[in-house]
């Protein structure tokens, strides 16, 4: 019998209001191992689908399911790494102290780290390559080591499920290869990801599978069946150039803003 999927949406419409669709049309599934790149313009939809999965936007129209369960009780067991963070870089916060709070989740409020925590948190520090780094204040890290500081942060709850939102911006080319190899070990160990990103290339080197997305879902499927010329212009509009070819595709992504909103 085939696993069930660790998220699973149908026909699922996602408002911030409870009235307003923010995002529409959104069917989709995620499996054990599988990868699935979020891909279209700004303001399209895409952290929003991440936040719904792990209860921060609800459905107000549809089916989903996340681990089993809703976005809000799933949450726990999810990793999720948002694309702006609240750290303040002069907050006097070590980076290991950082990663230590995703262990929160699970910890509880009223529970102090044990012995089980701080190896977890060590591993994850490792994961990431970051070991040497634990004592330095977060802020006085580099971009590329905070964000896989981050990344670790997520990764200290084990999830079965992560979720990624644009953890690829910014980072210098020794720091993307790193996290790319790192989402494939994920993924070879049975993890779930979605990732939002607006890198093609990056998609097809780390994903399976491929969601696009311009306020309502364009389409959704593996990656090299799905993340073709037609779709990324129905997606990016035709000022996402033309594409003849998939090598055309991939080297000339040209992400263009969404239309005003509308509400759809
Ligand atoms: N907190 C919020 N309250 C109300 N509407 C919101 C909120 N956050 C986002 N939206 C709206 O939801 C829509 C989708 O935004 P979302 O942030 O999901 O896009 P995105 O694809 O992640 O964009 P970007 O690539 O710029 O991060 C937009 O119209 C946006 O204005």
């Amino acid at each position: 019998m085939t696993p069930q999927p660790l998220a699973e949406y149908r026909d699922v419409t996602l408002s911030y209001d409870g009235h307003t669709p923010a995002s529409a049309d959104l069917n989709l599934q995620i499996r054990e191992g599988e990868a699935l790149a979020l891909v279209g313009p700004n303001a399209s939809g895409k952290s929003t689908l991440l936040k719904s999965m792990v209860g921060l936007v609800d459905p107000i129209g549809g089916w989903m399911q996340v681990l089993g369960t809703s976005g809000r009780r799933a949450a726990r067991e999810i990793g999720y790494m948002p694309q702006t963070d609240e750290i303040d870089p002069e907050f006097p916060i070590s980076l290991r102290q950082v990663v230590t709070m995703g262990r929160f989740r699970k910890l509880g409020p009223l529970r102090w780290p044990g012995k089980t925590d701080r190896q977890t948190v060590d591993a994850a520090l490792e994961r990431v390559n970051l070991t040497e780094h634990a004592h330095k204040r977060f802020g006085d890290l580099s971009g590329g080591q905070q964000q896989r500081g981050l990344l670790a942060r997520a990764l200290v709850t084990n999830p079965k499920l992560l979720l990624l939102d644009e953890p690829f911006n910014g980072l210098d080319t020794t720091s993307r290869q790193q996290l790319m190899q790192t989402l494939r070990e994920l993924r070879e160990e049975g993890v779930g990801i979605a990732v939002s990103t607006h890198d093609l290339e990056l998609a097809h080197q780390v994903c399976s599978h491929v969601l696009l997305i311009n306020r309502r879902q364009i389409a959704f499927g593996p990656i090299h069946e799905t993340l073709i010329p037609e779709h990324v212009t129905a997606t990016f509009g035709e000022s996402a150039g033309h594409f003849d070819t998939h090598d055309d595709l991939i080297a000339h992504p040209h992400p263009v803003p969404a239309p005003e909103r509308t509400g759809l």
